[in-house]
This record gives C-alpha cells, sequence and structure tokens, in this order.
C-alpha cells in the first residue's frame, strides 16, 4: 500500500474535521449534561474537558491501552495538532471518565448516550420500517437480500453524531446511485460458507436494520454463523454496544408482523451460537484497521468475509488520510486480512475506489460537499 498521502488532522479552520474538534465535541457535552441528573462532581469534569478539548493538550491516562495506541507520543500537544482519529476516539474516552464511567461509584457503566439511542428505537420511524417487512416478506428472497443490504447500507444515515452537528441531514434527499456499488461481488461472497464478521456502527436505526440482514443470511443459508462485532463502550454517540444489541432484539421481538419473526431467529441463532457478539477492545481503538492485534487479526483471517459498516469504520479501514479518491480500494485493503467489505454513507472526507469521471462530476456538482453531507453512499468489495 501506498503511505504517501498525509494522515487527517484537526487543525484545519473551515475544515470538517476541524469543525467536528471545535463545534461537534462541545456540543456532544452539552447534550450529555442534560441527559442525566448528574452531581456536581460530574459538572466540574465536564466543564474541563471542554476547556481542555477546545484550548488544552493531550495529557496522561491510566491504563495500558492508551500507552499502546501511542498516548505518550502525544502528550502535550494540542488536540487539533494529533490525528483526528486518534483526537476524536480519546474524546469519547475522556467523555466517559468525566461522567464516571469507568469510576467505582454509581455512574459506573451508566452510558451517557443511551437516551438519545432509545428515543430513536422508540421512532416512529423505527415503527415504519418494521412494517415495511411486512410487504418484503412478500418478494422473491434475492430481491428480500438486495433489500436489506440497501436499508443496512442507508441505515447508516441514522448516526446521531452527525446529526447533532448537522441538523439538516435527514431532511436532505440520499441520492440512491451509489458512488460504487459493488452489490454484486457482494452478493457472490455471501455463498454460505463459514462465518461473516459484521463489524458495526450504530445502534438503533442502524443496527435493526443490519441485524435484519444478518437473520435473512442466516435463515436462507447465505453465511453458516455471523459475529457481530460491536463497542466495548459507549462511543461516538451512538455506537452499538452489547446493550444496545439486546435493545434492539427486545424490540424486534416485541414488534408486531414480520418483525418479531426475525426477532426470535435472531434470538434463538444467538442461543445455539450462529450468531456471536463480540466487543474486542480494539473495536474502540483511536487506530486504523492496519494496527490491529494478533489476535483479531487471526479471527478476521478465519472468516470468510468482513463487513465494516458506516463511516468511522471506512476511515479506520482505509486509513484515516487524504487519499486521491482514485487510489484503489483494494490497495488501501491489502492488508486486510481476509475478504472485506464496506457499506458506508459518505460522512467525511476520506474516500477511495471512485473513477476519475465520478469523483470529477461530483466535485462539478456540489464542490466538497459530497464527501461529507451523508446524501452519497458507497458498497465496495475486496474479495
Ligand atoms: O461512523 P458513522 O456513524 O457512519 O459516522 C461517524 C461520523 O459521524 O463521525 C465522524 C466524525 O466525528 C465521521 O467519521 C462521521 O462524520
Amino acid at each position: 500500500m501506498s503511505m504517501g498521502a498525509a494522515v487527517i488532522l484537526g487543525n484545519e479552520p473551515g475544515s470538517f474535521p476541524y469543525s467536528v474538534l471545535a463545534e461537534r465535541h462541545p456540543a456532544i457535552i452539552e447534550q450529555v449534561r442534560e441527559a442525566f441528573p448528574y452531581g456536581p462532581e460530574q459538572h466540574r469534569a465536564l466543564d474541563a474537558l471542554l476547556d481542555s478539548c477546545t484550548k488544552g493538550v493531550i495529557e496522561p491516562l491510566p491504563g495500558g491501552a492508551w500507552a499502546e495506541w501511542g498516548i505518550g507520543g502525544y502528550l502535550g500537544q494540542s488536540w487539533f495538532d494529533v490525528p483526528w482519529l486518534w483526537s476524536e476516539s480519546h474524546f469519547y474516552r475522556r467523555l466517559l471518565d468525566a461522567v464516571g464511567y469507568f469510576g467505582d461509584g454509581p455512574w459506573h457503566g451508566i452510558d451517557p448516550f443511551r437516551p438519545s439511542k432509545l428515543a430513536e428505537l422508540d421512532s416512529p420511524e423505527t415503527d415504519q420500517e418494521l412494517t415495511a417487512l411486512d410487504e418484503l416478506a412478500a418478494l422473491p428472497v434475492e430481491e428480500q437480500g438486495a433489500a436489506l443490504v440497501h436499508g443496512s447500507l442507508w441505515g447508516n444515515r441514522a448516526d446521531l453524531g452527525f446529526r447533532l452537528s448537522d441538523g439538516a441531514a435527514e431532511g436532505r434527499d440520499a441520492v440512491p446511485d451509489l458512488v460504487v456499488d459493488d452489490s454484486e461481488r457482494l452478493r457472490s461472497l455471501l455463498d454460505g460458507v463459514g462465518t461473516l464478521c459484521l463489524i458495526a456502527d450504530n445502534a438503533g436505526r442502524e443496527l435493526i436494520p443490519d441485524l435484519l440482514l444478518l437473520a435473512h443470511l442466516l435463515e436462507h443459508g447465505r453465511v453458516e454463523r455471523a459475529v457481530l462485532h460491536v463497542k466495548p463502550y459507549p462511543y461516538y454517540v451512538s455506537d452499538a454496544t452489547t446493550a444496545d444489541v439486546v435493545d434492539a432484539l427486545r424490540r424486534l421481538v416485541r414488534a408486531p408482523g414480520e418483525a418479531a419473526g426475525y426477532g426470535r431467529r435472531l434470538w434463538d441463532a444467538m442461543a445455539d451460537g450462529r450468531l456471536r457478539v463480540r466487543a474486542h477492545a480494539f473495536s474502540c481503538a483511536p487506530l486504523p484497521y492496519a494496527d490491529m492485534p494478533d489476535d483479531l487479526r487471526a479471527e478476521i483471517g478465519g472468516a470468510a468475509l468482513t463487513v465494516l459498516k458506516g463511516d468511522l469504520n471506512y476511515r479506520r479501514l482505509v486509513g484515516d488520510r487524504w487519499w486521491a479518491p482514485t487510489t484503489l480500494f483494494a490497495d488501501a485493503t491489502a492488508y486486510f486480512p481476509g475478504p472485506v467489505a464496506a457499506l458506508r454513507t459518505l460522512k467525511s472526507d476520506v474516500v477511495t475506489g471512485l473513477d476519475g469521471r465520478t469523483e470529477a462530476a461530483l466535485d462539478e456538482a456540489e464542490g466538497r460537499r459530497w464527501r461529507t453531507s451523508g446524501t452519497h453512499a458507497l458498497i465496495q468489495v475486496r474479495p
């Protein structure tokens, strides 16, 4: 792989990464502050975090993981001057510290994003999406599969962090033509043999369609087993944890119509081990997948296919760099230990695998906006 492209930093005012550090993170702190009746300790810690993340520098963190993940090299530097991916990931870790998530007090393990995730799961939009399954049942199985792949892909627009900094996002029309569409290749890799790893992204309205797709693939013998990788702790506002998988499955089994059947089949698949949930520490690491530890590399290497959902996982997959958009996806993912697919709506600058004409047409029509607006999507596969 060419390592030539520069790593993305957040220090260019006016850029998307800068706006995430300067605006999205402070907004997230306020949202979390309002969501719970925290005590003075938490409020003070949130004040300190706001100060640090906007004006301060990277400070030491206890625990071995962050030492392994490179904190030593960034101590004393501004949050804006270290790799953007690293800085963001570190923000979520600090936020959880501030609200006592890792402490031994009463707030231990309380997900500060849970209220917004649950609200989404209970929304009328989720009801509608589940009701649509009743009509889907009348279609040929192949068409059901294609529709569920698209449901999972576009479910990625439902990302609460993104909507926080871009309130108009949901109202904007999605562009149904994908900027890259390897869905035929994806279908051919779902040939019924072996394990599918699905590296999940958001809870709620993204996780539900991800689960529906897994239920379909298991039921129709397109995969033998599936492993759903979720985050070991709350992350990037709405990223799915095990608790979110439980909430989504409970939502499904209690739903009317076809949805409940999907939920029950998934519940059974969990019970007999065909569907497993995995919360590897590296899922919350501030690093690209090229740096994944050996145990995860071996596990993923044993899968027939790994599907990565969403924008952040895409950044981690190809490396959070200023790639020329025509860089081959196969080159950027050559290190990955097995067949890999990305299902992503475009919400940050990174992209690979476009043909030159597509890139030129998008630039011509939208300037840089197509990269970050969440209206475009892609399905990319490297067998
Ligand atoms: O991974 P997701 O949920 O599709 O998107 C994550 C996101 O909202 O957060 C990051 C910026 O904070 C970007 O990768 C993207 O804008």
